[in-house]
This record gives structure tokens, sequence and C-alpha cells, in this order.
């Protein structure tokens, strides 16, 4: 009998199209696979639908076909230990499919049929009692407030171009406030900082080479300096070697506060501003690789 799984399509994502889905659905078939098509109708949905299928099934598969974005709502929903996640990539960025290899949505949905799963562990950041789970990394500072300013209308016509001309905003209205991180008891003074639990960062840029998803804990990095050092930070991003950059300071954390008033991304939405805590979540999900 084909095994059962839920295909969470986000049909607002960066390269979605019905006929990419229809080909998804007949791969996932072709595969042994029964798929149950979800189509999101809002933000919400993802993280919905997750808690949703935890409660009525168990172990259910719950294949992502969208961006880091859905894969982030979908992590949100999910009861911890009690799900298996897949992703066919469908977004703008796909960061988490870079990070597992993953090359075309054909090789996507051979993983699945494969079905070699392991063990995942997330961040879970907290502000005023609110909790949110992230998969890839919490941004605080410069590439929250880039994230913030990045405009919807821009997004559809541009998709990374986007995040550039936000970027040039941020630019022109620099903020030269601090926050700082303190972990292990120690604190640290800083412009920006990003808490790392996989290694690529924006796309297929090794940012953090210590960061790995399948063990608990976060690679830090803490940028002090003024636009000139993340313009440096930017080019040594395109080049390799970021987080060696002489205004990055790189330590390893499992729990952290961050403290001030810095946009925050979280998988490359925006969420809330600092202050908040941050720990990680040890095996949340088995993720198909
Ligand atoms: N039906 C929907 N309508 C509006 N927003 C949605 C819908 N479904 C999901 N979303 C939200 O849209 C945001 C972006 O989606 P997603 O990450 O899938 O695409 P992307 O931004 O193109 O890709 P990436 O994050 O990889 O760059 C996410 O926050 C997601 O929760």
């Amino acid at each position: 009998m084909p095994s059962r799984c839920f295909l969470i399509v986000n049909p607002t994502s960066g390269s979605y199209s019905q006929k990419t889905v229809d080909r998804i659905m007949a791969g996932l078939r072709q595969r042994g696979l029964d798929p149950e098509l979800m189509p999101t109708t809002s933000a919400a949905d993802p993280a919905l639908f997750a808690a949703r299928l935890c409660a009525e099934h168990d172990d259910p598969l719950m294949v992502v076909a969208g961006g880091d974005g859905t894969v982030n709502g979908v992590l949100n929903g999910l009861v911890p230990g009690k799900a298996t996640l897949g992703v066919v990539p469908l977004g703008t960025a796909n960061v988490l499919a870079r990070e597992l290899g993953i090359a075309s949505v054909d090789d996507a949905l051979d993983r699945l049929a494969r079905r070699a799963t392991r063990p995942i562990s997330v961040g879970e950041i907290e502000r005023d009692g609110e909790k949110r789970r992230f998969l890839l990394m919490a941004g605080a500072g410069m590439d929250g407030a880039v994230v913030r300013g990045v405009r919807l209308s821009e997004k559809r016509i541009l998709g990374k171009g986007a995040y550039l001309l936000s970027a040039l905003r941020v630019l022109l209205s620099w903020d030269r406030s601090e926050l700082s991180v303190t972990a292990a008891g120690r604190s640290l003074s800083c412009h920006g900082v990003i808490v790392c639990n996989a290694a690529k960062y924006g796309g297929n840029f090794v940012l953090a080479p210590e960061a790995d998803l399948f063990s608990p804990g976060f690679q830090v990095l803490c940028i002090k300096g003024g636009r000139l050092a993340y313009l440096k930070l930017g080019l040594m991003l395109l080049f390799g070697g970021a987080s060696v950059a002489g205004s990055v300071t790189s330590f390893a954390a499992t729990e952290l506060e961050l403290s001030g008033d810095k946009a925050v991304q979280l998988d490359g939405d925006y969420f809330c501003c600092t202050p908040l805590r941050i720990r990680t979540l040890p095996d949340l999900v088995r993720l198909v690789l």
C-alpha cells in the first residue's frame, strides 16, 4: 500500500507554478507515495496544517513545497518528535534545500522515495512569553532590518533583488545603536548578531561553517562596526570566510540573550525586535535527507 504524505504547498512562494505542483504530485505517486495536496491560503496555514496533521495522524510525513518561510511555519505548528518533514524547493532562496544539497525538484522527490531521515535541532526564541522556532538562523541588526524593509510588491518583481534594494535603504538610514549578546555568563557589545543553526545563509553562501542542523546549538556571529564592516562582511560572504572577518566574533552557544532594540528576522521573515532569549531545541523533527 502506498505510504501517505501531505504536500503543504505555498502558492505565493518564489518559484511556485501549478505545473510544478502537478509534476510533484505525479512524481510522488510514481515513487509509491500517496500524496494529499494541502495548498495554503494564508501565512498562518503552514503552522495550522502541521498542528492538525500531528493531532490526527501518527508520525505524518509532511512535505513542504515552498521556501524556508513555509518550512518555518510548519516547524512552528508540529508536535516535537511526532512528525517527519521533507522539502521540495519552490521558494526564492531555498536555504534548507541548499544545506541538504537538494539539486532539483526531481532530486527532492527521489529523496522522499528513499526516506532516509535524521533528527534535527532547531532554535527557539522567547520574547514577552511568546515563543517562535527557527530552523536556519535568527538575525538581529542589519539583516533583521533588511528583511523587515522588503516590500512584497518589489519581491514579486525582483525576487532576491528586493533584498538588495532594502539593504540600500537600510545602509542609507544607518542605525548606530548597539545590542549586547550574553551567553554562558559572558556579554559582548556589537551592532548585529546572527545566530546560525545551519551553515548556509541567504542562498548558497557559507556563513557559519561550524553550525550543524543535526547537532544541538548554534554558531553565533557578532558583528561590530558600521556600514563598512557590513559591506566587508557581505563581500567575504560572497567569496567565503565571512566568519573570520575582522569585525566578526564567532563562538558556539546553546542558549543566549540579546538586549537592545534591533529588528529580528527568523529564517528570512521579519519576526520582532530585541530584547529576547534564544535556546536550542534538540531533535524536534526527523528530516528527510
Ligand atoms: N497562501 C499564503 N499566502 C500568503 N503568505 C503565505 C501563504 N503560505 C505561506 N505564506 C508565507 O509566505 C512567506 C514566504 O514563503 P516562502 O518562504 O515559502 O517563499 P519564499 O519567500 O519565496 O522563499 P524563501 O523563504 O526560500 O526565500 C512565509 O512566511 C510563509 O509562511
